[in-house]
């Protein structure tokens, strides 16, 4: 079902970068979940995940922390725009509204969508769905910019920020 969708959508889907050591996105992290993320849209972007069993909380279902993990970048990175002068933010608040066990084992869609600019502040929304499109688990979060010194553009490509080919 989720190649379907993403077949569909491939005329306007574009990839965004992975680093080398994030969590989420590190395409060298050992222990992290190696996301691939495309923008859909301008403001909202998907990825897919089956979660491992390492991961699960209750038998067979994900732990609380790893759904607000994914629902944490994945509202944030909505914000992300133009790769080559992508919009890094700070989550300073995450608020997540857990509706039905997330299973392991399982695929699942996770899409995040751009809400309210507020100057240097910003909201970001992510969910995670169940192959039938059912809402599993939602998040809002409050987002900062990082002071570009923080994070120069010129350090990107050192910390592996680039998109990786399919
Ligand atoms: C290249 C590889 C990449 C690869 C990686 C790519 C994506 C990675 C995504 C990872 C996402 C994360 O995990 S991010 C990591 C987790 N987050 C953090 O470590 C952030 C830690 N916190 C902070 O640094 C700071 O608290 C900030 C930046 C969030 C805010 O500090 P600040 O900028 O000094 O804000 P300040 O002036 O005090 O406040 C401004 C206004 O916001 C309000 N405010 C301030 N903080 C908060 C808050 N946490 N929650 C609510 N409201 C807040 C204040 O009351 C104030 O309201 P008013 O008085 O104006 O009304």
């Amino acid at each position: 079902m989720f190649q379907e969708r993403k077949t569909a959508m491939t005329a306007k889907r574009l990839k965004q970068p992975n680093s080398r050591h994030c969590f989420v996105c590190g395409v060298e992290n050992p222990v992290g979940l190696q996301l691939k993320i495309y923008q859909i849209e301008e403001g909202v972007i998907e990825t897919t995940y089956t979660a491992p069993e390492h991961f699960q909380g209750y038998p067979g279902v994900l732990h609380g922390g790893i759904i607000a993990t994914l629902l944490d970048e994945i509202s944030g990175r909505a914000h992300m725009g133009d790769p080559s002068q992508p919009r890094f933010m700070y989550t300073g608040k995450l608020e997540v509204i857990y509706r039905r066990n997330v299973p392991i084992g399982q695929p699942l869609r996770i899409v995040g969508k751009k809400l309210e600019n507020r100057g240097r502040a910003a909201q970001g929304w992510a969910g995670i769905y169940d192959e039938k499109g059912n809402l599993l688990a939602e998040g809002t979060t409050l987002l900062f910019d990082i002071p570009p010194h923080l994070l120069p553009l010129k350090d990107l490509e050192e910390l592996g920020w680039k998109v990786y080919p399919d």
